[in-house]
């Protein structure tokens, strides 16, 4: 699903790089909490699964092609099959819950009666059935999380992508948006999640991989949180 051979990135006019000669695999299916303290190069690894950004050094594959080679034309087509989440939302303010979920399907040209269909599914198993008309300004934070989950989710992407998605929340409301990632998971989607959450990784034992000054220093199954600020 995801590798990475000897992957450094440098930015330009950075005196330190942000990855230095990382080496991983992840297999579909998995979990994994990207863990490391502020800087350590967690959203850089990200940005490279996503071709926001390019390797400096080493190669990346990602669903089987390797991201050097992958012309940039095809790239909209590669993110298609990943879906994103972030600690800020990301949701669209002035359209309501359904049209935010419904405009991820429109914009890869899903077909109308498709999209008709998926929505209220999709909204259904995030939890927010009966919410289709809300706007997110008229959802708590928690609730705003699960409509980008459920625009995430659904184009039934083959990763989920989530940089610190309960960075802005409360911890009982965490717990929800953990057991809806875990859900989502256990459909076979691949999750990787960057997180400085440590009571969420320690209650979930899964896959750990840390990252320091943009080393790969450990990577533990059933794994803790681990590190101190
Ligand atoms: N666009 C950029 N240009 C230059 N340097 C950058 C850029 N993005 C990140 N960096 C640097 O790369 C290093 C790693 O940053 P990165 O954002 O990947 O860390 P992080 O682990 O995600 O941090 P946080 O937990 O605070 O989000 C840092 O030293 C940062 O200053």
């Amino acid at each position: 699903m995801i590798r990475f051979d000897n992957v450094s990135k440098s930015y330009p006019k950075q005196n330190r790089p942000a990855l230095r000669d990382v080496s991983l695999d992840i297999a579909k299916g998995e979990f994994v909490f990207l863990v490391g303290s502020s800087g350590s190069g967690k959203s850089t690894f990200l940005r490279l699964v996503l071709r926001e950004e390019r390797a400096s050094h080493g190669q990346v594959h990602v669903l089987g092609k390797d991201l050097a080679k992958l012309s940039n034309w095809k790239v909209p087509q590669m993110r298609r099959q990943l879906g994103t989440v972030f600690q800020d939302f990301r949701l669209l303010p002035n359209k309501t819950v359904a049209e935010n979920v419904a405009f991820a399907q429109e914009v890869i040209g899903k077909p109308r009666g498709e999209i008709r269909k998926a929505v209220p599914q999709v909204l259904e198993l995030v939890g927010l059935g009966g919410k289709e008309d809300r706007m997110p300004g008229e959802l708590s934070g928690g609730e705003q999380q699960r409509v980008a989950i459920a625009r995430a989710f659904v184009n039934r992407p083959a990763l989920l992508i989530a940089d610190e998605p309960t960075g802005n929340l409360d911890p009982q409301t965490s717990v929800g948006i953990m057991k809806l990632l875990d859900r989502i998971n256990r459909t076979g989607t691949t999750v990787i999640m960057a997180t400085h959450d440590q009571q969420i990784v320690d209650q979930m034992r899964k896959r750990v991989i840390e990252l320091e000054q943009g080393r790969l220093v450990r990577d533990q199954s059933r794994g803790v949180y681990g590190y101190q600020h």
